[in-house]
């Protein structure tokens, strides 16, 4: 507790510090306050009441009232600062986690849930929150309250003040014993908090998929019980505060029963003035509210403590994937890349194998190859998404990992088989890798991409706002925008990683045609299932199982009668046998049913 509270400290600007101390120190002046009305009622029983002396009475009541208005107002202040302090802190974690959750490892969001990361950047925040505004305030308005009306019944009268504590070690105990249990329950409520609130995102995020199943009561019955594990994780923690609470009532109401009884007799044997005996009432609520709010006290501590644990993994999680301390500097990536000897594996599972090649700048890849065959994870580690596991990649012949992220990243554009377009314009989709595009540049990519045709023709052209995951447009037309996008950071290397699936054969002839014309020279790294896609390239590398097993050109890798010829037969309807028979001739042979067929 004593970290977490240190690491919230760190993260107050100076000026918040400052207030929050003086707030704190203001909480126990107010509970030092709190003394002086029961004294005052004293002197008003014995010196006015009993003495028959009005004169003093106009004075007492004069000074009770401004005690208690003053009070009152630095209560209010105290209340302000804190907020003000826990909200500066909130806002200070909350940039920060952001920051760090961008420079995360995709690793990290392989294995963390959506839901879970929004649970922690709002209800486990604001548990932090909650802790600076009201949960410390609480605990030094607890201990003070207890220890200066102890002190001050001790001055009066220690024999009876001595009966009043005499239960708090045994409360002392008991709230050990309650801490040490509802912790557990704490931790595993946060775990079903996380749950329902992934499958309420999930649910959100996939409601075309639940809709297009009809699944909507599946989907229902199915948060129904993360609810109800959530709700039951509550009420578990309420029952053992039920088992608990009681043992204190009955110990704290016991305190006021005691004052009553006892300060009696004290009053008969004249131990005790009839206006201590007020002291004693006015103050046994004093020594008995802050022990029985030990047990909120406790419940709110162990929340905090909990959700605190989270946001701090997630504050203090370092990438692994970073600079290099000697990291090179690069001025234009130029596009050269080789991959020599490299493998890969997920955990223990082997995903790529000894893969090598190279490109030479300006010049296509593409790369095919049965679906899970590790296409996607070649460009993964190309970018640096995952460091290989073996070999090493160079780009500009310089190792991957000496590159500056920021550089290599945005060396690269890529335009990635799930398209993901931002709640946004259009405009500001296509220009979101360089916010320095101008309008004319947006529409030049746009066109190249052939989006620029239908953009035209939304309600607001390319102000028009898509929804998330571009919601409105077609998948062809999301393509079209993510290719733009990608095609906008003029980068060294374009990736398309089946970016013109869902696109007509028409348009992705012309987008065929634009890439061989794009106003900067690039290296073009496309992964596709279709021949047509990659029909022109330099070098067409076959993926199977994670093994390059045919590399070559067009006509090079249909002459080997492997799979690229196979899938270039069933793609093009050409029966194997009849094939087998034309290219048996010469590879230009071999070429032409396929430019015949217009494809
Ligand atoms: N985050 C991950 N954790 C573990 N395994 C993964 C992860 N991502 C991918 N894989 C596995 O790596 C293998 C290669 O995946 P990859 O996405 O590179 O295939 P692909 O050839 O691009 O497939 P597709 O054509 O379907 O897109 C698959 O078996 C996949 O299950």
């Amino acid at each position: 507790m004593r970290k977490q509270f240190a690491w919230l400290w760190k993260n107050m600007d100076a000026p918040f510090r400052r207030r929050h101390v003086i707030a704190l120190c203001v909480c126990a002046f107010t509970c030092l306050l709190l003394l002086v009305n029961p004294a005052l009622s004293q002197r008003l029983i014995d010196d006015v009441i009993v003495a028959g002396n009005p004169k003093p009475l106009l004075s007492i009541l004069a000074v009770m009232l401004v005690v208690k208005l003053g009070r009152e107002g630095l209560r209010y202040m105290m209340v302000i600062f804190l907020e003000k302090d826990s909200q500066n802190v909130v806002f200070n974690l909350r940039r920060r986690l952001f920051s760090k959750m961008q420079y995360n490892d995709m690793a990290f969001f392989d294995t963390h849930r959506t839901g879970d990361l929004m649970t922690r950047m709002s209800a486990d925040l604001d548990w932090c929150r909650h802790f600076l505004s009201y949960i410390d305030y609480r605990i030094i308005d607890a201990v003070c309250t207890f220890l200066f009306a102890t002190i001050y019944l001790l001055l009066v009268n220690w024999k009876l003040t001595l009966l009043l504590i005499i239960i708090t070690p045994i409360l002392l105990l008991i709230t050990k014993f309650f801490s040490r249990h509802v912790r557990p329950r704490f931790v595993f409520m946060r775990e079903k908090l996380s749950e329902m609130n992934t499958a309420a995102q999930e649910n959100i995020a996939g409601n075309r998929v639940v809709k297009a199943f009809a699944r909507e009561e599946y989907e229902k019955e199915r948060f129904e019980q993360k609810n109800q594990a959530f709700m039951d994780s509550h009420l578990r923690i309420n029952k053992l505060w039920l088992t608990f609470f009681p043992i204190i009532e009955l110990l704290v109401n016991a305190i006021q029963l005691v004052t009553v009884f006892v300060g009696g007799l004290f009053i008969i044997r004249g131990e005790l003035t009839p206006g201590e005996l007020a002291i004693f009432t006015g103050l046994s609520w004093a020594v008995s509210n802050p022990m029985r709010e030990l047990g909120n006290l406790i419940n709110d501590l162990q929340r905090f403590s909990t959700s605190a644990a989270k946001v701090m993994e997630l504050y203090y999680g370092t990438p692994s994937i970073v600079d290099a301390p000697d990291a090179v500097a690069h001025e234009r990536m130029q596009g050269k890349i080789e991959f020599d000897h490299v493998s890969f594996r997920f955990d223990t599972k082997p995903i790529l194998t000894d893969v090598s090649f190279s490109v030479q700048p300006g010049q296509t890849v593409a790369v095919m190859g049965p679906t899970g065959s590790g296409k996607t994870t070649l460009i993964h580690l190309l970018a640096r998404f995952y460091d290989v596991s073996e070999g090493a990649i160079q780009v500009d012949d310089c190792d991957v990992k000496q590159w500056k992220l920021s550089e290599l990243r945005g060396g690269i554009g890529t335009a990635t088989q799930d398209v993901f377009l931002f709640s946004d314009t259009v405009e500001g989709n296509i220009a979101f890798g360089d916010q320095s595009l101008t309008q004319e540049d947006v529409m030049d990519f746009a066109r190249r991409a052939d989006a620029a045709e239908f953009a035209e023709k939304l309600p607001e052209g390319y102000d028009t706002i898509i929804g998330e995951r571009g919601v409105g447009l077609s998948g062809g037309q999301r393509q079209r925008i993510a290719l733009a996008r990608a095609m906008a950071v003029r980068p060294g290397i374009l990736i398309m990683d089946d970016t013109t699936s869902a696109v007509d054969s028409e348009t992705e002839q012309y987008i065929q045609d634009q890439l061989r014309h794009l106003p900067y020279e690039c290296t073009k790294f496309i992964i596709a299932q279709r021949i047509s896609s990659m029909r022109d390239a330099d070098l067409i590398l076959v993926l199977q199982d994670g093994k390059i097993t045919e590399r070559g050109t067009h006509s090079e890798l249909l002459a080997k009668r492997g799979y690229y010829w196979q899938t270039y037969c069933l793609q093009y309807g050409i029966p194997m046998d009849e094939e087998q028979s034309t290219a048996s001739g010469s590879n230009s042979a071999v070429g032409a049913p396929a430019a015949g067929m217009g494809v």
